[in-house]
Formats: structure tokens, C-alpha cells, sequence
């Protein structure tokens, strides 16, 4: 009877993808060193209090961090008092604490974005120390800088794979990172979402991350809700997959055809932030290898170039506003890779005019100095 049971189960158990818990957020307390106290009766100056400073590892995880400083309390050490052997007290030491590439760094009693941790190796400075006591402050030592912060993962990748379940998600990242079967290639590989890369024949390789979850209604919290779609703001490319047949989340749902399920996906993300609407977007038509796909692909083909043309047919609750347009749209099959080599060089390609774009415009440029402007006003500096 188990066995039977096994059996008949079997499928069904295949479908179900397990969400491994993933650690991308944490609240974390920084405090710069105290300085040490001057010594009035021969002038001498306390030692400056120690930093912290957060340097980006790709070893690291939020996970690993929260284990190593259970408490989520980091300190600088206290700078040292001056004393008749030394005048001028030690400096405190710096605690430079490891943490993961793709940090956004928010102090939360401001509200206020102080940096952002993008490179490897890369230095920010979240919490100075307190000065050393001297004569403008009465030879008292001040305290470090004191903030609670918030560290917001967001994976880093070129590409960010969007679809509603069942559309071959990852089937369709196994075939294009075939090259590098470890498709866990990323720091945060162990836990999803996960991060595929794919590798060109002359040794270009583009990073491609598959963001489950959404689902038709996400933005009222339904199933893990807009959980994952941050990850899509730092990506430069928007691959939205869809299945041929559409999508029937359950009973309860009414069934969505593959056209209804562009404008749901496309609600979705403008419901998060319309902007990311702007990203250049490829749509791929997957399962094209199924009895049928062509007749069902011959009668949505025209409303996929120019989304406004069916527009007035789709049901109000997921009609969008604005309105994704694709660079490129093109029919495959995952399952028995039929022009999987396609979707590749369409990914290089407008991944490509892109940086051109922006490079022309100027704002490649732009970018890098805006992020440097918004450090050096908030305080923490980039070593
Ligand atoms: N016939 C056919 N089946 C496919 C194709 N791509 C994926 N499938 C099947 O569709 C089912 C779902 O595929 P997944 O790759 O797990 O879909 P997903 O989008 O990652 O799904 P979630 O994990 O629920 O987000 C699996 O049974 C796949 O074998 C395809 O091109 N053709």
C-alpha cells in the first residue's frame, strides 16, 4: 500500500520546489570605539576610539555573520588613556568585520541609505570612534559613533529570470549554464534564489538568477509574495518566461492563458516598482515542444510584440498600467533545449546594446558618481 502510495505520489512530490530559508535581511547594532581620556595636568590626549568597518567578502553570508556576532552587536575597541609613560593614548583597534558583496547599508533610526557594499574587497566605514579627550573637551573622551542598521541583500546578477511556477524556470537555467552544472557558482549558492551562470565560447560569462515565487496576486502577499523581486532591481535584464498553456495556480484560480499571464507578471512588477519596467526585457514562450503550443502560439503571437493590443480583453484585476515591452521575444523549449543557443545570444546581445546605451548617455559615469556623492554625504567612506 506505501509503495502504491509512493508511486502514485511520486509525480506530483517531483513539482513541488522546497524554499531552503533565505537569510536576506539582518538588523545589526555598530559602535565606534570610546576615545580615551586626556590627562589634564600634562595636556596629554586620549587615544582615538577604534572604527568598524564592513568589508565585502564573497565568502560571507548574512547567515554565517549572524552566527559569528550572535548578539549582532559589533564594537570598535575604546582608545587608550593617556598616562604619564604616553602622553598620547592608543588608538582603539578597528574591528573590520566581513560581510556579503551585494549589501545595502540602511541606518534605520534615519531611514536613510548610508552605502551600499557592491565589489569584493570593497571597505565602508558604518560607525567612526569617539575622539580622545584633550583641552577642547576637558580631557574627557568622546563616544563612537552609535547606529542600528539594516542589511539588505540583494544578489548581484546580469540577468533575473521571472515566471510564474511550472514555466521551466529552472529547467531552462540548467540548459543555459550547462557549461557549469554547479549552477550554485554564487556566495549565496546554498539557498535560493539561485544563481546560474553562463559561459560564452570566448570565456564571456553572464550571471543569471532564477527568482521564484510570484505568483498572480504576490503584491497582496500571496505565497512568498514580493519577497524575491528585490533581487531583480540590480539586475540589468529581465527574462520573463511563460508557458505556452498558461497557468492555473489552483482550484481556486481562475485558469490564465499565456497572454493573461504576461499582463499578471507585468502588473506585478509595476506594482513593485514601476521602474523596473524600464529594464530591456526578453520574453521567452517555453514549452513549444507540446502538442498543440503552434495553434496556441499563432493566436497570441501579434499581441506579444505590442502588449496594448489585447489589452482591452484582459481581465481588469490584472490589467497593468504601464507596460513591459520586450526586446525580444522568442518561442523555445527548455525541456529539449530547442533554441536554447538563441536565448544566449539574445541575452548577450541586448545585455550588450545596453551598456552601449548607457555608456553613450553618459550614465554609466553618472551612476558611479552619484553613489560616491551619497557616501561622502551620509559619512561612511569608501577605502
Ligand atoms: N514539455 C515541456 N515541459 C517543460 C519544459 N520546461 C519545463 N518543463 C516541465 O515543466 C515543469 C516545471 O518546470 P520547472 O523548470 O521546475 O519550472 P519552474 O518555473 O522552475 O517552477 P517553480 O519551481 O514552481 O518556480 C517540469 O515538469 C518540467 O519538466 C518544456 O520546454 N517543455
Amino acid at each position: 500500500m506505501v509503495f502504491l502510495q509512493n508511486i502514485l505520489f511520486k509525480e506530483a512530490r517531483k513539482k513541488i520546489r522546497k524554499y531552503k530559508p533565505f537569510l536576506d535581511s539582518l538588523r545589526i547594532t555598530v559602535e565606534g570605539g570610546h576615545g580615551g581620556n586626556g590627562m589634564p595636568k600634562y595636556g596629554g590626549i586620549g587615544g582615538q576610539g577604534g572604527a568598524v568597518v564592513f568589508k565585502a567578502s564573497e565568502q560571507m553570508t548574512l547567515k554565517r555573520l549572524w552566527k559569528l556576532y550572535p548578539s549582532m552587536k559589533i564594537k570598535g575597541g575604546n582608545g587608550e588613556d593617556s598616562n604619564k609613560n604616553r602622553l598620547i593614548g592608543r588608538r582603539g583597534t578597528d574591528s573590520i568585520i566581513e560581510v556579503p558583496t551585494g549589501l545595502t547599508l540602511i541606518d534605520e533610526t534615519q531611514n536613510k541609505i548610508i552605502g551600499e557594499i557592491d565589489k569584493e574587497k570593497s571597505t565602508c566605514l558604518v560607525a567612526g570612534g569617539g575622539s580622545g579627550g584633550c583641552s577642547g573637551s576637558q580631557f574627557i573622551g568622546r563616544k563612537g559613533q552609535h547606529r542600528n542598521l539594516r542589511l539588505d541583500l540583494k544578489l548581484i546578477a546580469d540577468v533575473g529570470l521571472v515566471g510564474f511556477p511550472n514555466a521551466g524556470k529552472s529547467t531552462l537555467l540548467k540548459a543555459l549554464s550547462k557549461a557549469r552544472p554547479k549552477i550554485a557558482s554564487y556566495p549565496f549558492t546554498t539557498i535560493l534564489p539561485q544563481i546560474g551562470t553562463i559561459e560564452y565560447q570566448d570565456y564571456r560569462q553572464i550571471t543569471i538568477a532564477d527568482l521564484p515565487g510570484l505568483i498572480e496576486g504576490a503584491h497582496r502577499n500571496i505565497g512568498m509574495g514580493h519577497q524575491f523581486l528585490k533581487h531583480v532591481e540590480r539586475t540589468k535584464l529581465l527574462l520573463v518566461i511563460i508557458d505556452i498553456f498558461g497557468f492555473q495556480l489552483s482550484q481556486k484560480y481562475m485558469k490564465r492563458n499565456c497572454l493573461e499571464n504576461i499582463y499578471s507578471l507585468n502588473k506585478e512588477l509595476e506594482l513593485y516598482d514601476p521602474t523596473l519596467l524600464d529594464k530591456p526585457a526578453i520574453l521567452l514562450i517555453n514549452k513549444m515542444d507540446m502538442n498543440g503550443s503552434d495553434e496556441e502560439h499563432l493566436r497570441y503571437e501579434k499581441h506579444f510584440s505590442d502588449l496594448s493590443f489585447g489589452l482591452k480583453d484582459c481581465p481588469t484585476d490584472l490589467r497593468p498600467e504601464k507596460l513591459i515591452k520586450f526586446e525580444r521575444i522568442l518561442p523555445i523549449s527548455a525541456k529539449e533545449e530547442t533554441k536554447v543557443d538563441t536565448v544566449k545570444e539574445a541575452i548577450r546581445e541586448v545585455l550588450e546594446n545596453e551598456y552601449e546605451k548607457r555608456f553613450e548617455d553618459g550614465e554609466i559615469d553618472a551612476l558611479d558618481k552619484r553613489l560616491e556623492v551619497k557616501l561622502r554625504e551620509h559619512g561612511p567612506k569608501m577605502v
